[in-house]
């Protein structure tokens, strides 16, 4: 059984008081809010300046810390750069690789993608791998050709043991930040596609890795979504930054488990 991971990724968004609000209130949420806290895991992606705030207020809590980007490289000169043993010590669980913005804006590749991976789990924490395609490679039939490339060039660089120690999320690009959902049948025939690519591979890795969904989840649709077989939580993004709509995606995510 996978336990759902429901993982906020509050993008470039706040202020240290928002972010500080924010971060009390999913806390308080989570430990109070008639939930186990248990079935489903709750973690935060929140701004690289954010990550001292969030060692503290969420230590000893449920809510995970997690960044959003990381170097591919271990030190040095890299200026501007933030490495993985860096976040580490600020207690991140996860770190967000790969996302379509950074694929996009910043010209990030599969082959750099893989490094930072790399150095994520070397640093003893989760990468979150996402993938996922644009409007137009799905109105192209493509979908299934994008995902497999992206997921196959990280199995070709890492091997197939280290999706032991990974999430990936699913997040059509077209749905991100849109307003636009892939529906629930949409999304799972892709993730139930990834977990298939996976098993070619290793059965066992397959069976256990959770595949996240995002793209436009909020509470009015995450409890179909998370009910897909092969939907195990969310990378949520704007919904993310409302206490209570996440709070309430992270309630479908418990229902779900
Ligand atoms: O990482 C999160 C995704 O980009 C989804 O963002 P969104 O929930 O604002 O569509």
């Amino acid at each position: 059984m996978r336990q759902p991971l429901i993982a906020g990724n509050w993008k470039m968004n706040g202020s240290r008081a928002s972010a500080e609000a924010l971060m009390r209130a999913v806390v308080g949420g989570v430990s109070g809010g008639g939930c186990s806290g248990k079935a489903a895991e709750v973690a935060l992606c929140v701004p690289f300046v954010f990550l001292d705030l969030g060692e503290r207020i969420l230590a000893d809590t449920p809510v995970r810390l997690g960044a959003q980007n990381v170097c591919s490289e271990p030190s040095g000169a890299y200026t501007g750069e933030i490495a993985a043993a860096m976040l580490k010590e600020f207690g991140c669980r996860y770190v967000i690789c790969g996302h379509s913005e950074r694929r996009d804006y910043y010209s990030e590749t599969d082959a750099l993608i893989a490094k930072k991976m790399v150095r994520v789990i070397e640093a003893g924490m989760r990468p979150i791998l996402c993938v996922g395609e644009t409007l137009e490679q799905r109105e192209q039939g493509l979908t299934q050709t994008v995902v497999a490339s992206q997921i196959d060039a990280v199995i070709a660089a890492n091997g197939i043991q280290s999706f032991a120690q990974i999430e990936i999320a699913y997040e059509p690009v077209w749905a991100i930040g849109t307003g636009r959902t892939a529906t629930p049948e949409q999304a799972q025939e892709v993730h139930s596609f990834i977990r298939a690519r996976i098993a070619n591979h290793d059965a066992l890795i397959a069976d256990k890795i959770r595949i996240l969904y995002g793209g436009s989840m909020k509470a009015g649709n995450a409890a179909q979504l998370l009910a897909m077989p092969d939907i195990d939580g969310g990378l949520v993004g704007g919904a993310s930054l409302v206490a209570g709509e996440f709070l309430a995606i992270w309630q479908a995510g418990d229902a779900s488990a």
